[in-house]
């Protein structure tokens, strides 16, 4: 792997990632699969989304997926509650997903594997000065993710599918505002949480993970748009489709996973 130009591929994936990024072996590692039955926890409170003056700002392919980034300046969209013991302000979204027909999640559920996966990235603005340092301490990070299974239209996702062809090219960055996510989320907020990592270099052991139980829905077609972005660049020959852009499960290493209700 030359540099660190890490990837999904064979040459560059998640099986030689420990070669840039030892932490990659580490005891807190992201994603990992969700087993059947998980201790309860009666004083996990309900996690709280206060999106209300939402502050999206573009969206962008960075080589490795589609990111909507937030302008995070303040505290006009955080999340609180459930395990968190501050508010943590969000910084961006992004999706992880499969190929044609094969299923694309990062966190697994009993084994079983979603379409895609949406990750609201949050950073602890209390505690730490920017999201780059608290990217970087054991409680600096909270995301919540949120599985994507296959069937009817989404209603609002195609605002996002139909920016998709605007940033085809990694390094395509487009305007993208008053994009609220809270339009993303499922009816219902119960949700599994464990403390991990980044499940991207550089792999950082900082994210307490806030896993929603409900799916939301996307057709096939929708998911199919985010097969016609490019993990490369428009000056690159190679033309390569982003899709398998998902890290596998992880060795759970002893870990607690909490359930709430
Ligand atoms: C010091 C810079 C760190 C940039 C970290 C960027 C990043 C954010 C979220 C995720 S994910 N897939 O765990 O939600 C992966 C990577
Ligand atoms: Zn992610």
């Amino acid at each position: 792997m030359n540099g660190n130009h890490w990837g999904y591929s064979k040459e560059n994936g998640p099986d030689v990632w420990h070669k840039n990024y030892p932490v990659a072996l580490g005891s807190r590692q992201s994603p990992i699969d969700i087993p059947r039955q998980v201790s309860h926890d009666p004083s996990l409170g309900p996690i709280v989304l206060d999106y209300d003056h939402c502050t999206s700002i573009n969206i962008s392919n960075n080589g490795h997926s589609v990111v909507v980034n937030f302008d995070d300046t303040d505290d006009r969209s955080v999340i609180h509650g459930g395990p968190l013991e501050n508010p943590y302000r969000l910084k961006q979204f992004h999706f992880h997903w499969g190929g044609k027909g094969c299923d694309g999640s990062e966190h697994t559920v009993a084994g079983n594997s979603y379409a895609s996966e949406l990750h609201l990235v949050h950073w602890n603005a209390v505690k730490y000065q920017s999201f780059d340092q608290a990217a970087t301490a054991p409680d600096g990070l909270a995301v919540v993710g949120i599985f994507l299974e296959t069937g009817d239209d989404h209603r609002w996702l195609h605002t996002i599918t139909d920016a998709m062809y605007m940033v085809k090219y990694k390094g395509s960055v487009t305007d993208f505002k008053g994009f609220n996510p809270k339009c993303l989320l499922p009816s219902n907020l119960h949700f599994w949480t464990y403390l991990g990592s980044l499940t991207t270099p550089p792999l950082h052991e900082s994210v307490t993970w806030i896993l929603l139980k409900e799916p939301i829905v996307v057709s096939e077609k929708q998911l199919g748009k985010f097969r016609l972005v490019l993990f490369t660049g428009e000056e690159e020959d190679q033309r390569l489709r982003m899709e398998n852009n998902f890290r596998t499960p992880q060795p759970l290493k002893g870990r607690r996973i909490r359930s709430s209700n």
